[in-house]
């Protein structure tokens, strides 16, 4: 399923400081193939321990196709209100506040087919990698919940129009995206080249994301923390809208088949064999997920 979104704005306390530029991994895909791919495998998991953040270079999505996309999608947000909603139906939607649904030209929808397809392959090759690097057989026993058929993923296509200017916002800070952790297993983010995505570490603090138009950003879903029984985190992130340029961002989040049950790997218990989290469905999370707030702490409910 593909959406196309405007960021809804909220207004939240404005920090006492600007916040200090993360400090993200960056891991070479490229070295992978060869001698390099155990340190790549091992960088990934090191990246996903500390952070559960970390970027992508040499990931063999080609630039054209991305610049193609990007293009494409702002040409659609530039369109009328009237001209985006018209229409109605899936896989591809437009969700403005209320969460209206149409459809956009098909020479975009394909393009962001064909863009989702190359973003899920390389999803794929990066969980092959993890996998590795945390030692666990068989080789695709990440990758795999992502490349089924029957997987729950998505694409989402962020449009944040540029804010007001900042003496319209009374001391306070806007967000177009409030702080959550995703809910899947991986997401695979780029932007336009526009700031505004933050990370929060394990102390709380906020940092921001310096963008990398050539780089895939990738975040650890809650998903990955069940499987990795807590070993990886999901990574608290939110989008700031403070620049003057309109930000175009495009997520792809891997989750599993519906029915899939999720529990920690049994060779990732650890000698104690203690699970942290009880067995639940994709289906299963995502209803409970429904039921609260963005947010919210959403893997509290299935902790052991
Ligand atoms: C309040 C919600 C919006 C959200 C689904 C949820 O119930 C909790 C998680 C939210 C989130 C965050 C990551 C993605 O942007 C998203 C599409 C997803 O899968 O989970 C959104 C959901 C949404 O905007 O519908
Ligand atoms: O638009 C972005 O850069 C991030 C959005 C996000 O976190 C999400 O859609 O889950
Ligand atoms: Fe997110």
């Amino acid at each position: 399923m593909v959406v196309l979104a405007k960021a809804e704005l909220e207004q939240i306390a404005l920090p006492a400081a600007a916040p200090p530029t993360a400090d993200v991994r960056a891991v070479d895909l490229s070295a992978a193939p060869g001698a390099g791919r155990a340190a790549a495998a091992r960088a990934l998991v090191a990246a996903c321990e500390e952070q559960g953040f970390f970027k992508v270079t040499g990931h063999g999505v080609p630039q054209e196709l991305v610049r193609a996309v990007e293009a494409a999608a702002a040409g659609f947000f530039a369109l009328p209100q009237a001209e985006k909603e018209g229409g109605a139906g899936e896989p591809v939607g437009y969700a403005a506040a209320a969460a209206s649904l149409s459809e956009p030209s098909s020479p975009l929808r394909e393009l962001l087919e064909e863009y989702a397809a190359a973003v899920r392959r390389m999803a794929c090759g990066v969980l092959e990698l993890m996998a590795e690097g945390l030692g666990i057989e068989p080789a695709d026993a990440l990758s795999r919940l992502v490349a089924d058929a029957e997987s729950d993923n998505m694409l989402r296509v962020n449009h944040y129009p540029p804010a007001p200017r900042p003496e319209q916002q009374a001391g306070r800070l806007l967000t177009g995206f409030g702080e959550h952790t995703d809910p899947q297993i991986i997401s695979v983010l780029r932007s336009n080249g526009t700031t505004g995505l933050e990370i929060a570490g394990r102390d709380g603090a906020w940092a921001a994301v310096p963008p990398d138009t050539d780089s895939f950003f990738i975040n650890v879903g809650d998903a990955l923390q069940v499987l990795t029984n807590g070993r990886f985190r999901s990574v608290k992130h939110r989008v700031v809208v403070s620049s003057e340029r309109s930000r175009v961002s495009m997520i792809f989040f891997g989750g599993p088949p519906p029915g899939e049950r999720l529990a920690p790997l049994p060779q990732l218990l650890g000698d104690g064999g203690r699970s942290r989290y009880r067995e639940f469905t994709w289906k299963e999370y995502k209803s409970s997920s429904h039921k609260g707030r963005l947010v919210d702490n959403r893997l509290c409910h299935f902790e052991n």
